[in-house]
C-alpha cells in the first residue's frame, strides 16, 4: 500500500476500476441467473419453495459450477483489461515523460484487439474458467450450508445470517481460488511481456520452479479481506431482490 501510494498517489488504488464496475452487474446476473435456473431444472423447486424443501448439496454444487463456468466467458475480457491496467505501475505522468502504454480501459481494449487479435481479449480465459468452475460450487455450498445451520426449519435466513454466510462464502471461495488466480493473471500478462506460456500447466510448473510453492498464495490475505464485505453485500442484495420480486 505504501509503495503504491508513493509511486502513484491515491489514484493508484483505483486503477482499472471503471471496467469492473461496468461489468459486475452483467457478470453477477449471469452467475446468479444461471445458478438459480440450473437449481430449478435440477430440483423443480422455486427459490421460495427451497426454504421448505432444501436442495441437496450435490445439486447446489452442480448449479454453482455451471454458473461459474458460463460466467467466466463474460468476465474474461473485463478481467483481462483490469489486470493489464493494474499492472501498469509507472508513476503518474509528469510533463515530458512518455505516456503510459494504455491510456484507459477503452484504449486498453482497442490496443489488445489490434496487437493481439480478437482472441487476445480472451487471453487467460481457460485459467479463469478453471478458477471459477469449482470455486463457485464451493461458494454456493458454503453460503447455503451456513444459512441452513443458523436458520430454523422452513424460515428465511435473517439479514445478519445472509451477511455473515455471504462473507464466509466469499472468503472460502477466494482461499480455494487464489492459486489459479495467480496463474490466470500471469497468463493474462504474458501477451504484454512477450513471455509465452505453453498453457496453464506450463505456467504452473514454471512459476513453482522459479518462485517456490509460496507463489500460489500471493494476494491471499488481500483477496480474503476484500471477499468478506463484497460477498456479504452481494448475497444480501440477491436475497432482497428475489424477495421483492416474488
Ligand atoms: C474466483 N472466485 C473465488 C470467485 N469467483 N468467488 C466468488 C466470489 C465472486 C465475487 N464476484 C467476488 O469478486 O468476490
Amino acid at each position: 500500500m505504501v509503495k503504491t501510494y508513493r509511486h502513484e498517489s491515491l489514484l493508484g488504488f483505483f486503477k482499472g476500476m471503471s471496467f469492473p464496475i461496468a461489468s459486475i452487474a452483467v457478470v453477477n446476473s449471469v452467475l446468479f441467473g444461471i445458478y438459480s435456473n440450473t437449481l430449478l431444472a435440477l430440483t423443480a423447486t422455486s427459490h421460495q419453495e427451497r426454504r421448505a424443501q432444501p436442495p441437496s448439496y450435490t445439486h447446489i454444487f452442480i448449479a454453482g459450477c455451471t454458473g461459474g463456468f458460463l460466467q467466466a466467458y463474460f468476465l474474461a475480457p473485463f478481467d483481462l483489461i483490469k489486470v493489464r491496467l493494474q499492472n501498469q505501475t509507472e508513476p503518474r505522468a509528469k510533463p515530458g515523460s512518455p505516456p503510459p502504454r494504455y491510456r484507459g480501459p477503452v484504449h486498453c481494449a482497442a490496443s489488445i484487439f489490434q496487437e493481439e487479435g480478437p482472441r487476445g481479449l480472451f487471453r487467460g480465459a481457460w485459467a479463469l474458467t478453471l478458477r471459477d468452475t469449482p470455486t463457485m460450487g464451493i461458494y454456493f455450498i458454503t453460503y447455503e450450508c451456513l444459512c441452513h445451520q443458523s436458520t430454523p426449519e422452513g424460515q428465511n435466513p435473517s439479514s445478519a445470517t445472509v451477511l455473515v454466510a455471504g462473507g464466509f462464502a466469499g472468503i472460502t471461495s477466494w482461499v480455494t481460488a487464489t492459486p489459479l488466480d495467480v496463474i490466470k493473471s500471469r497468463m493474462q500478462m504474458a501477451g504484454l511481456n512477450q513471455r509465452a506460456h505453453r498453457g496453464v500447466l506450463d505456467c504452473i510448473v514454471s512459476s513453482a520452479r522459479q518462485e517456490g510453492l509460496g507463489v500460489f498464495f500471493r494476494g491471499l490475505t488481500i483477496n480474503s479481506a476484500r471477499a468478506f464485505p463484497v460477498n456479504a453485500v452481494t448475497f444480501l442484495s440477491y436475497e432482497y431482490l428475489l424477495h421483492l420480486w416474488q
